[in-house]
């Protein structure tokens, strides 16, 4: 299946590789700097706290301590930075979201190959895996997020404030940090549609009708492009 990304307003935003969509500036710089200083005043745990018991032998990070108030401010910011993009709310299509691990790794810290628990938290079932990126790629050699795909591997290390979401079907590492620090938000998201592919095709039809809106709306065409959009939507949601 083509994967495109077919809208001129979207095309800025995004990169829809495959089934990988990156987007760019989900947190504005402002934000990046608001989540930067609390992530120094916060309390660090040992990451292997969360991980379930295969995934513990080849996981080494810190993470954030969830009760603490840094855990919750931050979280705040990306929640409201999520709700407010496009791209996610209509390519993601989220129904629930699972509270995000704030993570740090230091030189030798790394997440071994692994796959992510199928339901996790609040009976959540992980369909999306999301990493945002915290601070510039410049500032530690490592520590990027590697997938394995039919096609090979794909690498991501993006700019602070990007993020990447990708399908928690995919076996996936971070690599060792070998300088500096890496410092990412990461989480899992269930969707209202479950299968990869179903959502890229309802993500693309919602492109195409918002390129014909100004042109279309009205035309009894359109119509029946928007009655299809709802109608499989409402098929495939669950
Ligand atoms: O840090 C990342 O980019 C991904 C971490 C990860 O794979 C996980 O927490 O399960
Ligand atoms: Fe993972």
């Amino acid at each position: 299946m083509s994967s495109q990304i077919l809208n001129a307003d979207i095309k800025n935003t995004c990169i829809l590789n495959s089934t990988y969509l990156h987007v760019r500036d989900l947190l504005t710089d402002s934000e990046v700097n608001k989540i930067h200083a609390l992530f120094k005043s916060g309390t660090f745990d040992d990451g292997r706290l969360t991980a379930h018991s295969a995934a513990k032998a080849v996981k080494s990070n810190l993470q954030l301590n969830h009760q603490t108030q840094e855990h919750t401010a931050i979280q705040q910011i990306i929640l409201a930075a999520l709700n407010r993009n496009p791209v996610f709310r209509n390519a993601v299509l989220p129904q629930s979201i699972h509270p995000f691990i704030i993570s740090n790794y230091k030189p030798g810290m790394h997440y071994g190959w692994h796959v992510d628990s199928p339901v996790m938290g609040n009976m959540i079932r992980t369909d999306v895996a999301l990493t945002i990126f915290l601070n510039d790629p410049e500032a530690y050699d490592g520590g990027e997020l590697e997938l394995q795909t039919a096609n090979g591997n794909v690498l991501y290390k993006l700019n602070k404030g990007d993020a990447i979401f990708y399908p928690c079907t995919q076996v996936h590492r971070v690599r060792e940090v070998t300088r500096g620090e890496r410092n990412v938000a990461v989480s899992w998201i269930q969707s209202l549609v479950k299968e990869t592919a179903h959502r890229k095709m309802l993500f693309e039809i919602f492109q195409i009708t918002e390129n014909l809106r100004n042109k279309a709306v009205g035309e009894e065409e359109y119509l029946l492009l928007q009655q299809h959009y709802s109608n499989l939507l409402r098929m495939w949601a669950n």
